[in-house]
Order: C-alpha cells, then sequence, then structure tokens
C-alpha cells in the first residue's frame, strides 16, 4: 500500500459558532482523483482552503506527506503552494494581458526561474496540451476550451503533487469539459500526484477515483470521517491501491483565484469577505508595467462567504469587484508585453519580498 500524500485528521473550522468543518479525515494518494460533493454550504470551499494551507483550521491537521503543513508559516505555506500545488478553476486564472507561453511559464518566474528558461518547459507543456501555435495568444484571443487548456498547462508546469480543482470545466460545453477533463486526468496519473475536485457534475465525478459527499461539514455516514467510494472510471486504478477502504475527505474550491492559483501568499485573514478594491485596469498599454494584476498582490484570503461559486473568480483584473474584490486585493495597472511585472508594495504584513516579483524581459 503506498502512503497517502495529502492527508488530514479530525478538521473543524467555525466561522461565528456555526461548524464549517467538524471533525473531517481526510487522505488522498499518489495518481488518485477524488471529486467532492455536496450541497452549497456543506464546506467544500472551506475543507479545500484548510487542505490546500490557504486557511488553518481551528483544530486537527494537514500534512503533505510526512510534513504538517497547517502549522507552517503564512510564507512557507505561500511557497508551498507555488511550488507542490496547483489549482484550476472554472475560469479566471489567466492573465489577460500576458500570452499564452508567459502565463503558463509564471509559477516558474515567481519561484525565480528566469523567463527565458522558464518559457521552454512553458510551451512544451503548452504542446503536450495541443496548443502548438498558440503559444503568443493572449487569453482573449483563445477559446474556452483553449484558455482552459492554458490554464491547465499553468498548473502542471510546475508538476505539482496535489492539483485543486474547483468546478474547471464548469464554464466549457460537454465534450470540451470531457476533452479537458480527460487531460487533467491523465496527467494527475501520468505525475503521480493527487487530484482533489470539486464539481457539481456527476459525470466528472465518476471519472474520479472516488466520490466524497460533505454535509454540513461532515460526512453524512460515519462520525465526521469522510468516506470515499471507488470508482472504476477514468481515475481508478493507479491510485485505488490502498485507500478503497480508507476514510477520505476531500475539499475544494478556490478562493482568490489567480494568487491561489500561483501559490502567492495570502493574508491571515481567512475567509474575510474582503472589502478590497478593484482596480480597472488600463488596456492597451505596451511595454510598460504591470503592477500587478491580483496574481502579484495577493490579497487576503478569498473567500469568502462561502456559498459563492467559481463565478467568484473572475477573468481579468478589474472584471468585477465582487470575485476579485472581495478577496481585499487592489489591482493596477496596465497591460503589456514587454516591461516588468511588478507586486505590490501594499501587502500585508506577512508579505515580504516573494511577493515582490519582477519578470524584466
Ligand atoms: N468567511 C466566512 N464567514 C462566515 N461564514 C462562512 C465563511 N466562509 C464560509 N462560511 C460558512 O461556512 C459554511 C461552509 O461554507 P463553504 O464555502 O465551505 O461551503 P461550500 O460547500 O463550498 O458551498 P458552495 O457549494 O455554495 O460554494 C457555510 O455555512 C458558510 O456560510
Amino acid at each position: 500500500m503506498r502512503p497517502p500524500m495529502l492527508t488530514a485528521r479530525a478538521l473543524t473550522k467555525h466561522f461565528g459558532t456555526a461548524p464549517a468543518l467538524d471533525g473531517v479525515d481526510f487522505a488522498v494518494g499518489p495518481g488518485e482523483s477524488v471529486a467532492v460533493t455536496g450541497p452549497s454550504g456543506s464546506g467544500k470551499s472551506t475543507l479545500l482552503h484548510c487542505l490546500a494551507g490557504i486557511m488553518r483550521p481551528d483544530s486537527g491537521e494537514v500534512r503533505l506527506f510526512d510534513e504538517r503543513i497547517d502549522t507552517l508559516s503564512e510564507r512557507q505555506r505561500s511557497h508551498l503552494r507555488r511550488t507542490r500545488f496547483a489549482f484550476l478553476f472554472q475560469f479566471g486564472q489567466l492573465l489577460p494581458e500576458l500570452p499564452a507561453d508567459e502565463n503558463v511559464a509564471l509559477p516558474l518566474m515567481l519561484g525565480g526561474t528566469p523567463r527565458k528558461t522558464a518559457l521552454e518547459p512553458a510551451r512544451a507543456e503548452l504542446r503536450r496540451l495541443g496548443l502548438e501555435g498558440k503559444e503568443g495568444r493572449r487569453p482573449g484571443e483563445l477559446s474556452g476550451g483553449e484558455a482552459q487548456r492554458v490554464a491547465l498547462a499553468r498548473a502542471l508546469v510546475v508538476r505539482p503533487a496535489v492539483v485543486f480543482a474547483d468546478e474547471p470545466t464548469g464554464a466549457l460545453d460537454r465534450a470540451t469539459g470531457d476533452q479537458v477533463m480527460g487531460v487533467l486526468l491523465d496527467t494527475v496519473r501520468e505525475l503521480d500526484a493527487a487530484l482533489v475536485v470539486v464539481t457539481h457534475d456527476p459525470r466528472i465525478a465518476a471519472r474520479c477515483t472516488r466520490t466524497i459527499e460533505l454535509r454540513d461539514g461532515r460526512v453524512p455516514r460515519g462520525d465526521g470521517r469522510l468516506s470515499g467510494t471507488p470508482r472504476t472510471g477514468d481515475g481508478a486504478g493507479s491510485g485505488s491501491d490502498g485507500f478503497g477502504d480508507e476514510p477520505v475527505a476531500v475539499g475544494l474550491r478556490a478562493g482568490s483565484a489567480r494568487q491561489d492559483a500561483i501559490g502567492l501568499p495570502v493574508r491571515s485573514g481567512e475567509g474575510a469577505s474582503g472589502s478590497g478594491s478593484v482596480g480597472p485596469v488600463s488596456p492597451g498599454a505596451q511595454g510598460g508595467s504591470v503592477t500587478s494584476p491580483v496574481a502579484f498582490a495577493a490579497g487576503s484570503v478569498p473567500a469568502g462567504p462561502v456559498g459563492r461559486g467559481s463565478d467568484a473568480f473572475m477573468q481579468g483584473p478589474g472584471a468585477d469587484a465582487s470575485g476579485m474584490g472581495r478577496n481585499g486585493d487592489a489591482v493596477s495597472g496596465a497591460p503589456k508585453s514587454g516591461g516588468a511585472v511588478r507586486g505590490p508594495a501594499t501587502a500585508g504584513p506577512d508579505f515580504g519580498p516573494e511577493s515582490v516579483v519582477e519578470v524584466w524581459r
């Protein structure tokens, strides 16, 4: 039996008096894909945030392999998210001002890889996902399916241990969604990574190795332990060894889309509904600097009010204050195709040098 990669034990999280998570255990192993389902408000997002190191649980623990991650500092968790985790949302994760290859290379550049070096694996990943020839296109010049494959390439380029996906095909037509999901499942297996996918689509759940249903922060059966149902779909097989009978919980959703997607730090105001402003990004400037799209800004934790779906993740800076704005992110700047990408100087106290990134061409 292979040891699980990501585990959680007895997670609880309260917002006020009501428990959003009420004693949740979780385990997901290499090559395994777990669908997390459940009604609105059942705790899926909260669980995701705790598993992904975005939010600290009130009690319980989360481990990646043997390492306890819920007790890491904000900066350590940010680094972890950027290097070991990947996030895929329904939409809103690509930076509209950057071409596809730079969007994909971004996590590597944020990790310190020079742009030219980072573009090589980024372009290779795009080719692998059937996007050869589209490297120079910006998100607005791509179809929905293509854009989602770019987002997938960006998620995978860091070779993550765990991919968190929140309704990753929710904005796509059925055929395109099936294709994207197939690529996602295949890649997770190839990488021997783990996939946690929140979905309301039973077809997607059926393709995962197992499905978890949350209700009121718990799994209906069992004393707060989430039990997975092994599947025989696409995701079955490679990851099912050793986990079929174990309690499993999974969560998901993504908080503040883009900064989470590339593992930027989030403030400790977990779950705050965020009141920051999202300023419009003035389009058109060439060769100037981008003062940070949210992705670089790293605002407070996503999320908000639970119950909000992936539609909270907006397409672009300033797209809709109801999305990014509630994360407390300030967005300003100008698109470019050259120049600097610079993070904000306004980050909270937990932001150090890694929240300020400059990528010079
Ligand atoms: N920041 C917050 N402040 C107050 N309550 C919160 C906050 N975040 C979550 N909650 C509450 O915690 C519970 C679980 O929310 P969560 O977002 O995890 O559910 P969900 O299953 O993801 O819902 P949905 O499918 O609608 O997105 C809900 O009752 C929600 O109202």
